[in-house]
């Protein structure tokens, strides 16, 4: 070691062993709240004495309260303090996951995402907002275990400043399959993206790795501290590509302390359908297309297929009957009141009344029409018989039928060609729903409507009544208690926007209404054919609001050496693409390796292990579905290695990529999958092409 090194060794502890000092005030000072809610907590249970409605609801509060105080601080345990400031008014600040004040109501930690904690994240050496040094604290439990500094203001000569890099040491991390936190390293254009008013839409673009989806979630919880009664309230809601990104990103929120969000990838935002199946691309763009709007408020309206073809009934010994035409022509005629299917049951069998009504009159004497309405229709054959003409409709139960081509053939006239039609009625026809399926299912549930409540529905439930305040809030996942379909969210946010059908905007906007947005995205990215629909359907959805409008520039994902490669490749096809610039270099370039066909399973499992060697974290291996089914058995016993399609690979990251048969996922899906494909990949990347 030379003198230099030992001297700035020691500097480096000695720096370390002043902000241990802090760091050990701040957790005794969390377990001191801690011990102090805990028992709060306590106390509101043993308060059984609380049977008037009132003190009740008062208990409940105050439990509930408590418990989420424990809650919260136990989600923040880790990393709790993370930054500090040194600033010219000679004050110091650290910075961390929550806000806290010692007993004398000093401050010992200053929430993130308070007004106060925004220099932390925007000062620069030219517009230093006051900030002398910045300082990134990282422990490892409660213990300091480096410190790392900016030193903003240059003529400041007696502030110790100890080494750089603490981004580059966050880059560097290995890839576990969960996304984390940036709260240590946000960076200026992310945190002005961050901090973005709530109301209105903010549109956040930028390539690939530029940190759009962590951005948009630690908007999330920003959101949730500039205004939590409105947020937590009525919620915030995330959408994401698939099941396997939001299960990638769901553990970031958690540890900002946040439970008012609700994570619904696109295949689950219907109420009893969960899907990650797929449609091929030909199908998935006539289903995203707003055609389908016209095409399903008529399949809503088509007879039933088990209504029954004729109505016969005897009155006063006449035998009255309504064959098949009269029946269809009857459905018409309700339909055409204009009332949706499921809130028109009454007028339905009013029409029918009305139809038999004329038959009897001729029929029979002295028939009053009161008399011959409550008669008939309060009989049990005549209700049965209108149960089945007038069946409640499901979603669910009306698009299979689609399967069925005479059906779809009407439905579909005028609106789609005969080969989109086919291609329908054979993906309605596998039985099962897709992703592309579910904004279908939302827009007939729309079409339909819902039968008119009866006034006693909300006692039949029961469970409300008896739930306290702390079961519906607390102990419930916020995710649980705010169904799919539920309507009323403060902010949605949405990933991976580029990608988003015009009915998958519609049936995003029915949640939204009175929503902020937040849309994050990236055109160069995009697997959806026709830009120009979505983007009108997009703006239907934000509505009016203000747009602030917001884009990040550097990718912090991939090495250079394998974003450079790809920005090469994606250019020639593309060449309006946002490119970012990356920021790290590895000197570790991409590898090309050509296979005969018949080695290729081979070759990708000795690249795959290799791979294994070299990096700590995931190996990613990404191929069509049909490669993926010859894949699947090879690396089924590897934790680290995952295996995916490239439309899942969407949002995901791992330490290594193994890229199989490039130019057939270009052939299948477009240069744009591809390109998302070859930017998954933080330090290594393998391209196995068969020959
Ligand atoms: N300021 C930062 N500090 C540390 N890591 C960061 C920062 N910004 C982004 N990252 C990391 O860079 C990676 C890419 O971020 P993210 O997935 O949010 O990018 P993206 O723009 O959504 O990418 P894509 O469009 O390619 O899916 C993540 O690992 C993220 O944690």
């Amino acid at each position: 070691m030379t003198r230099n090194s030992t001297r700035q060794a020691s500097v480096r502890d000695a720096e370390i062993a002043v902000e241990q000092q802090h760091v050990d005030v701040v957790y005794d000072r969390l377990e001191e709240l801690r011990a102090f809610a805990e028992n709060r907590e306590k106390a509101g249970y043993e308060h059984r004495s609380a049977t008037v409605p009132g003190a009740q609801f008062e208990r409940d509060v105050f439990v509930y309260n408590a418990a989420k105080r424990v809650a919260d601080i136990d989600a923040q345990h880790e990393g709790l303090v993370f930054g500090r400031l040194d600033s010219d008014d000679d004050k110091t600040r650290h910075i961390g996951r929550l806000g806290l004040r010692d007993a004398s109501y000093k401050p010992l930690l200053l929430d993130w995402r308070a007004p106060a904690a925004a220099p932390f994240y925007q000062a620069t050496p030219t517009d230093r907002k006051g900030v002398i040094r910045r300082r990134v604290i990282r422990c490892s439990g409660q213990q300091v275990i480096d410190v790392t500094d900016d030193l903003l203001d240059n003529d400041a000569t007696d502030v110790a400043v100890v080494g750089d890099g603490a981004l580059m040491a966050a880059l560097t991390r290995k890839r576990t399959g969960q996304m984390r936190d940036i709260v240590a390293t946000i960076q200026a254009e992310q945190d002005a993206a961050i901090r973005a008013p709530g109301r209105g839409a903010t549109v956040i673009t930028g390539g690939p790795g530029t940190g759009k989806t962590v951005v948009a979630l630690h908007r999330a919880a920003y959101l949730l501290y500039s205004d939590r009664r409105r947020y937590e309230g009525a919620g915030i809601l995330i959408v994401g590509p698939s099941a396997v990104f939001m299960r990638y990103i769901e553990r970031v929120l958690p540890s900002l302390g946040e439970d008012a969000a609700a994570l619904f990838s696109l295949g689950e935002l219907f109420p009893g359908v969960e899907t990650t199946a797929r449609d091929t691309a030909a199908v998935a763009a006539v289903k995203g297309s707003g055609r389908m709007r016209k095409l399903l408020a008529r399949a809503a309206r088509l007879r039933p297929v088990d209504a029954p073809r004729q109505l016969s009934i005897v009155y006063k010994g006449e035998v009255l009957r309504l064959e098949a035409e009269e029946l269809d022509g009857l459905r018409r005629q309700v339909h055409a009141k204009g009332l949706k299917p499921n809130a028109a049951k009454t007028e339905a069998g009013r029409a029918l009344l009305v139809a038999l009504w004329r038959q009897a009159k001729p029929l029979i004497d002295n028939l009053v029409p009161a008399e011959f309405s409550r008669e008939l229709g309060g009989r049990n054959e005549f209700l049965a018989f209108l149960d089945r003409w007038w069946p409640l409709l499901k979603p669910t139960d009306i698009l299979p039928t689609l399967a069925d081509r005479r059906r779809l053939a009407t439905a579909a006239s005028g609106v789609l060609s005969r080969s989109e039609t086919n291609l329908l009625a054979t993906s309605f026809g596998t039985g099962e729903f897709t992703i592309s399926d579910v904004p279908l299912l939302d827009e007939l549930d729309q079409i339909l409507g819902r039968p008119p409540k009866s006034p006693h529905s909300n006692r039949e439930s029961g469970v409300a009544e008896l739930s306290t305040i702390q079961d519906r809030m607390f102990t419930r996942a916020a995710r649980a208690h705010r169904g799919p379909d539920y309507d009323g969210y403060a902010h949605i946010i949405v990933d991976e926007a580029q990608d988003l059908s015009p009915m998958q905007w519609r049936m995003l906007g029915r949640r939204g209404q009175l929503a902020g947005w937040t849309i994050v995205g990236d055109a160069a990215q995009s697997s959806w054919p026709d830009p120009s629909e979505s983007r009108a359907a997009e703006r239907a959805a934000l509505g009016r609001g203000p747009r602030h409008r917001f884009h990040l520039s550097t990718n912090y994902r991939n090495s250079a050496e394998i974003f450079d490669y790809a920005a090469e490749i994606v250019r020639r096809e593309v060449p309006n693409a946002d490119i970012p610039q990356a920021v790290r270099s590895t000197g570790i370039e991409p590898k090309e390796v050509s296979v005969a066909a018949p080695d290729l399973l081979a070759e990708v499992s000795r690249q795959v292990t290799e791979a294994l060697s070299q990096v700590e974290g995931t190996v990613g291996v990404v191929a069509t579905p049909q490669r993926q089914t010859e894949l699947a058995a090879a690396f089924a016993e590897e934790e680290r290695v995952l295996l995916v399609g490239p439309l899942e690979s969407k949002g995901l990251e791992y330490d290594a990529v193994v890229v199989v048969d490039f130019d057939a996922i270009v052939r299948d899906y477009t240069i744009r999958v591809g390109y998302v494909v070859l930017t998954r990949a933080t330090q290594l990347m393998i391209r196995i092409d068969p020959t």
